[in-house]
């Protein structure tokens, strides 16, 4: 029989964390088909009425015509499970199955859905209160392994640490459709750029010291730096979880600079675990997971997955007008001196190639905005075989047993096309317009303090 949550079920789930479209609580009763998952469950904006104007439940027709090579995807009667399918058939496949789990539906009724929403609400950021609430009109939620622990039943359940990282974008685009006065994105990633916008916009404090093309350069020091920079500037790309509970990082976003403070709760939180003397646990913490990315290489396959945007949505979205059949608003608000043939050439590509440039962006855009745990926990001798890759941890000679998910890995929606489109412009005017009121390094904006 199926499984459906009612109200009281939802004493068992407790709150986990967010982003901003979802939010995951995790298990804490005694079902064995509950153990060891956490929930997901959508989110729709707080002042929303939505609902009743655009039906977000069904792939829209573009949408359909977009994937209609996948079968299964667009003949799934929701979008739930084109979403789930998603995973499944395109994403999986490229990043490997070992590191994905697509999870499964689970029914909930709607005093479920709104019992969680109260139970959960003190513990949410204010912000994202402000922004977004739980849907509690769907009828679903998504169960998946909680990527921060290791399953049990399989050898010993020690402790087991895990680390989040949300990369983001780790490659300059090259594109032939970038216009001049953009140049500067071929130079400064996009994560730099958007810094200087989210300071501006009091959406951070301070400039993160992380550049994502250090963690994906495949350099052991480059990375080292990476996973060093993370820590100092954690902000919402860096957390760490013991047995399941926050330790470093804001729990449902993001945070600030890291604190004395907060350096020293991490050295304490990291002992039993990281077998170094005091002061030294948090460095030999950051060379684990430095070691774990360099030699699991595992970022490979997802920068292959980012490339896939290889047009830049200076070009895509021309194709994504085309695919609309809609006039492009790109190029009428060109003047006739700005609107060169190459931007008017993609209006005369066939179908085919509209549709996909658009889908390679697409799920170039859920491979940038996805995040990686990296858990593990510490080997036991007795542990003679073992399901997960190991690492050797030198400062403190300890072997670790480690496995790596990818999350958060949801199909974007074709109509946020624009959306990309205006954001990017809006990162690119803030950073030039700091740009020429502060300093410059090189490429490198330098803030005044
Ligand atoms: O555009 P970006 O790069 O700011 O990415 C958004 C993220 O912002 P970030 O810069 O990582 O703080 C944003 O994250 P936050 O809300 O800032 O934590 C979301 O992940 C958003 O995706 P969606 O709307 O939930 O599908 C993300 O939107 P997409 O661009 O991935 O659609
Ligand atoms: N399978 C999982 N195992 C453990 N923790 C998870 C899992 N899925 C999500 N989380 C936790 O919940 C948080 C929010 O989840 P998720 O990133 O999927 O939300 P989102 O709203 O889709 O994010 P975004 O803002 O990037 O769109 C994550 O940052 C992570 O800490
Ligand atoms: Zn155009």
């Amino acid at each position: 029989m199926e499984i459906k949550l009612e109200q009281k079920d939802a004493a068992d789930w407790i709150y986990r964390g967010e982003g901003a479209a979802n939010l995951v609580l995790s298990y804490t009763g005694s079902s064995t088909v509950f153990i060891g998952k956490v929930m997901r469950i959508q989110k729709v904006a707080s002042n929303s009425s939505s609902r009743c104007l655009v039906d977000h439940t069904v792939l829209t027709e573009h949408e359909t015509l977009l994937w209609r090579e996948l079968e299964e995807l667009i003949s799934s009667p929701t979008k739930e499970s084109a979403e789930l399918l998603y995973v499944q058939h395109v994403i999986s496949p490229l990043l490997g199955p070992e590191h994905v789990d697509a999870g499964t539906h689970v029914l909930v009724s709607r005093e479920f859905l709104e019992s969680i929403e109260k139970k959960v609400i003190c513990q949410r950021p204010a912000w994202r209160v402000d922004a977004a609430k739980i849907d509690t009109q769907r009828n679903f939620v998504l169960l998946m392994s909680d990527h921060s622990l290791f399953p049990s039943g399989i050898l010993n359940v020690g402790p087991c640490i895990s680390v989040e990282i949300k990369p983001k974008c780790g490659f300059l685009p090259s594109s032939r459709f970038i216009a001049e006065r953009n140049v500067i994105k071929r130079s400064t990633t996009r994560f730099r750029m958007h810094q200087v916008l989210k300071l501006h916009e009091r959406e951070i404090s301070e400039l993160s010291q992380y550049d994502p093309l250090d963690i994906f350069s495949g350099s052991k020091e480059r990375i080292h730096k990476a996973i060093n920079d993370l820590y100092n500037t954690p902000q919402n790309n860096f957390r760490v979880f013991l047995n399941g509970s926050i330790i470093f990082g804001g729990l449902g976003g993001g945070t600030n600079k890291t604190s004395c403070v907060i350096e020293k709760a991490f050295e304490d939180a990291l002992k039993g675990l990281i077998q170094a003397d005091d002061g030294l646990r948090t460095r030999s913490f950051i060379e684990l997971v430095a070691e774990t990315v360099y030699s699991s290489r595992v970022l490979d396959r997802l920068l292959e997955v980012q490339k896939l945007d290889n047009f830049d949505i200076e070009g895509a979205i021309h194709a994504y007008y085309n695919i609309i059949s809609q006039p492009c608003m790109v190029c009428s608000e060109l003047d006739e001196a700005r609107l060169q043939p190459r931007y008017a050439s993609l209006h005369s590509i066939p179908l085919d190639e509209s549709l996909k440039m658009v889908k390679d962006y697409l799920i170039a855009a859920t491979a940038k905005d996805c995040s990686l745990m990296i858990s593990f926990k510490p080997r036991e001798d007795t542990d003679f075989w073992s399901p997960y890759s190991s690492i050797y941890l030198k400062s403190t000679n300890q072997n670790f047993d480690y496995k790596v998910n990818f999350i958060d890995l949801d199909l974007k929606p074709l109509n946020k096309m624009e959306t990309y489109y205006e954001k990017d412009k809006k990162i690119l005017n803030s950073y030039v317009q700091a740009a020429e009121t502060k300093h410059m390094k090189g490429d490198t904006l330098v803030m005044e303090a």
